[in-house]
């Protein structure tokens, strides 16, 4: 008998430099300490663009535009004691300014300069698919 696979939302803000955010997990919770995409669980009979839009507002404080929200990649991944679908959605506008509502660290980078190991393990996949362009700096 299998357990229910998690269906997990993963929102990548991109501002208009190519920067993307990234929230670290809080003390205590699963992976702790590594950093991820904001999102969370969605819940029973939501929809994916709805259920991220709620976990952004709850832990971002923003609205996201949800005709500038699309599909990235989808990441099946088994921590051992659980199964996720991580459903990763690049988000390019949204209404407000992103801060902690619920304390977590939050910081702004560019792809090309976050390590793979300091982030949660299924969200490595999803740093494959961003640009891997450098940052222009003058
Ligand atoms: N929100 C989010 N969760 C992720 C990402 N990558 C990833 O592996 N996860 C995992 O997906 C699950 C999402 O759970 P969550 O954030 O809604 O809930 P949680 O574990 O904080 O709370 P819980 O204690 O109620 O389970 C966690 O097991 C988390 O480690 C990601 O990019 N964003």
């Amino acid at each position: 008998m299998g357990l229910a696979v998690m269906h997990v939302m993963a929102g990548v803000l991109v501002d208009t430099d190519g920067q993307v955010l990234l929230a670290q997990r809080p003390p205590g919770k699963h992976l702790a300490g590594m950093w991820e995409f904001p999102g969370g669980k969605l819940e029973p009979g939501e929809r994916p663009a709805a259920g991220l839009a709620r976990e952004l507002r709850e832990e971002l404080g923003v609205e996201i535009a949800l005709d500038r929200a699309t599909p990235l990649v989808r990441v099946r991944w088994n921590y051992g004691e659980r199964d996720l679908l991580l459903d990763a959605w690049q988000v390019a506008a949204w209404r407000g300014t992103p801060r902690s509502v619920e304390g977590q660290a939050l910081q702004w980078c560019w792809p090309s300069e976050i390590a793979p190991a300091v982030l949660a393990p299924a969200d490595r996949e999803i740093l494959k698919t961003l640009p891997s362009g450098r940052p222009v700096r003058q």
